[in-house]
Formats: C-alpha cells, sequence, structure tokens
C-alpha cells in the first residue's frame, strides 16, 4: 500500500516492537532513536535526559498521540562500556511519561524474548554469542546479559528448538544486588492537615509508616491501611483518593530528610532518586474471606509522573523480596507470588518472585513472569510548524 510505503521511507523513521507484560506495554525502540553521546551507559542516559532534541523524541513517543498515559519504553544501546568489555551483551535505556528510569522489570522480560527471537545482526549484533543451553530438567534457554542503568541483569529466555522464545514458559531473571535502605523501624512522614486526604482527616491520623527499597530502582512501600483505605478494591472516587494520596506522599517523602537518606545509592549518584510509590494491599480475598496472606502480595505502583503500572513491577518486587526476607515473611528460597490491582483480574499474569542468596550488600532476588507480542510499529516525528500535538501531550482529568 502506498501510504505505508511511503511512511516506511521517511528518514526519520523510528522502528519499534511492541509486547505487554501482565498488560504493561514495552515499546521496544529498534531503531532510529538519535545518537546517544557519553561513554558510559549512565552517561548516555544523562545526555538523552538534558538535551532537548533527543528528549523530545521520547515524548513523543510515549505521550499521546502516538503513546498514553501509560506508555514504556526501552530504547536498545547496541554498545556500552559493559558489552564493549564482554559483560553484558545488549544495554537499554528505559523510559516512560517523565523521563528515563534505571530498572524495568517488565521491560527485561519482554526484552528477553524480542532479545532471543531477533537474529538481526544490526538491531544486536552480539545475538550471535548466544547459546541455547540445557537444564537439569532438559529446559532449554538462552541466558542474556542486559545492562540496565543500574547494571547488569541476567535473563533466562527459556527458548524453543527452532530458537525462538517459548511463550508458554516464564522469562527469568536477576536484578542486580537489592536491599532495604531505610532503617528498620522504617520512615515516619508526618502529613500536614492541609495535604491529608479525607480517608486520613476521617481517622485523625497523620502520621504514616513507610519502608524503602532498592531493586534497581528505589521503592518507598507502604499498606493500603496505613494510608487509611481498607483495600485497593474500592469504588472509583477511592482509587482516584488512593493516587492522590500517592502524589502527596512523593512529594512529602522528597522533603523528608530521613527518606532523603534511604535514596542515596552506595556508588551512583544518578540512581539516587525516588522512581515509584507502592500501595500494598492490606488485605487479599480468599473465598469471600479476607485475611493476610504472606505469600501472595497484592499492590499498585505510582511511578514517574504519577504513571500506573499495570504489571506486578519487576523492580519494585525486587526491593520488596528484601523487605520481606529482613522481616522474616519469606524465607531465603521460598516464592512470592505477586499481583498488580490489574493482573490480579487475569489468570496468568502474576509474577513470582524468591530471593536465592544474601551477599554483602544485600540480596540476590530472582523474578519470572510472560511477555506477549502486540505488534510493530514504525513511527514518523511531528511535522514541524504543522503539527504542534504531534509533539506528545498528556490528558489529565480533572480531580
Ligand atoms: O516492572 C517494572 O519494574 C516497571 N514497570 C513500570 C515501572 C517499573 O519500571
Amino acid at each position: 500500500m502506498d501510504v505505508f510505503q511511503e511512511i516506511g521511507e521517511h528518514p526519520s523513521i523510528i522502528k519499534t516492537v511492541e509486547l505487554h507484560t501482565s498488560g504493561e506495554p514495552t515499546r521496544i525502540i529498534v531503531s532510529g532513536f538519535p545518537k546517544l553521546e557519553g561513554e558510559t551507559l549512565l552517561e548516555k542516559r544523562r545526555y538523552t535526559s538534558e538535551n532537548p532534541a533527543t528528549d523530545a523524541v521520547r515524548k513523543w513517543l510515549m505521550l499521546e498521540p502516538r503513546g498514553h498515559e501509560g506508555m514504556y519504553g526501552a530504547i536498545l544501546v547496541q554498545d556500552t562500556e559493559l558489552t564493549l568489555s564482554g559483560e553484558a551483551d545488549i544495554g537499554v535505556l528505559f523510559c516512560h511519561n517523565e523521563g528515563y528510569s534505571t530498572m524495568c522489570g517488565h521491560a527485561t522480560i519482554a526484552l528477553g524474548r524480542f532479545l532471543v527471537d531477533t537474529h538481526d545482526s544490526e538491531v544486536f549484533p552480539r545475538r550471535l554469542l548466544l547459546q541455547v543451553q540445557k537444564d537439569d530438567d532438559g529446559q532449554t534457554f538462552t541466558v542474556l546479559r542486559l545492562h540496565a542503568p543500574c547494571g547488569v541483569v541476567t535473563v533466562k529466555v527459556p527458548t524453543t528448538l527452532e530458537s525462538k522464545s517459548d511463550a508458554t514458559k516464564p522469562v527469568r531473571f536477576q536484578s542486580v544486588t537489592c536491599f532495604v535502605s531505610s532503617p528498620k523501624q522504617g520512615v515516619t512522614v508526618e502529613v500536614p492537615l492541609e495535604m491529608a486526604w479525607p480517608k486520613l482527616i476521617e481517622q485523625n491520623k497523620r502520621q504514616i509508616r513507610i519502608d524503602i527499597s532498592y531493586g534497581g530502582a528505589f521503592y518507598a512501600l507502604v499498606s493500603s491501611a496505613e494510608l487509611g483505605f481498607t483495600s485497593l478494591r474500592g469504588s472509583n472516587s477511592e482509587f482516584k483518593e488512593l493516587a492522590e494520596a500517592a502524589r502527596i506522599l512523593r512529594i512529602l517523602l522528597n522533603q523528608n530528610p530521613q527518606a532523603r537518606r534511604s535514596f542515596v545509592h552506595p556508588n551512583e549518584p544518578d540512581i539516587g532518586f525516588l522512581y515509584g510509590i507502592t500501595v500494598i494491599d492490606s488485605s487479599i480475598l480468599r473465598n469471600g474471606v479476607s485475611e493476610q496472606d504472606e505469600k501472595t502480595v497484592t499492590w499498585i505502583c505510582f511511578f514517574a509522573d504519577e504513571q500506573i503500572d499495570r504489571s506486578p513491577t519487576g523492580s519494585c518486587v525486587s526491593a520488596h523480596v528484601p523487605l520481606a526476607v529482613d522481616q522474616t515473611q519469606l524465607r531465603i528460597g521460598e516464592w512470592c507470588t505477586y499481583q498488580s490491582f490489574m493482573s490480579v483480574q487475569f489468570s496468568g499474569n502474576a509474577f513470582r518472585a524468591r530471593a536465592v542468596e544474601q551477599t554483602e550488600m544485600g540480596y540476590v532476588v530472582e523474578i519470572e513472569g510472560f511477555a506477549h507480542y502486540t505488534g510493530t510499529a514504525n513511527f514518523v516525528p511531528p511535522q514541524k510548524m504543522i503539527d504542534a500535538m504531534g509533539s506528545g501531550f498528556a490528558l489529565k482529568l480533572p480531580s
């Protein structure tokens, strides 16, 4: 078709492959993203976030009309300092509605599938070096070392005899060392009356206890009960109130000196910021009876600029497992199931995770989940002087 051909031959075309992991999209940008200056992956991340010309490309790929309020991206970086030294196979920069994150579990699961499936040497020059292996159960898999901004993430992708990813089996990854960064008693945040949400005022509550933990990015973890909500499954207005509570908490945490100390990364200043606020459902419904269950966790994660993760948030899972082990809710080697407020409504979309080892710095955590293809796309940039909205906009409903 002529229009397909014309768009396909545009000199500034961006080609993407699209997947979802438990409902959360990953737009994998395989070609056409502008060249990123910088020696290291973190320098490239800084360059693109500070450079209006490259950041404009993120905006038009993530926001409307090409994206939406929940869009998530993964920009492939073929050469990084760790691919050149032989410590990684390929690099990636993660992006969202506000900027660039340091780790993303759901996108890692999606990338695992795509990077095994592609044999295009321009997209993945070191693909040829990956080998199909067999584990003790005779299961065939491919191991891939992904250089993410937080470090090297090892991804194990079940692979068919035709060298394709096996969609029927979960992709598993081990992230960088994960650890609890707040003190044992957590961080207490005081909510001033003028910022308190209705549920807090009704309960005459002003102080909220929060844990902060690192899973390649820093997360604040708080229970719904602590915020005044019995569960995450409330009415629409309760849901809006919960999102507002998370927005307010982010402001307060960023102002709180004790919390700020918990967002400091031991080696890398660029990683030291609060990425997400995750509200853990204080109750789960089983056989119609509400009860506590330490081995299944259901939550909602608000990250970046009030973006809501549809998936159970792999990097937050990596952050939560050390907390659960430290608080003796989970033993090393024991699996825990993680559901998001969305994944819990559809079977086969939970993540599973366990701590495999305790190290001097924290824990090695293993996470698994499923990703599925939704399509491919060719995107063209907005036409200068003609298409102002095409540069990207966010539609937010008034509260
Ligand atoms: O799975 C994750 O880790 C993520 N999903 C969107 C927000 C986080 O980066």
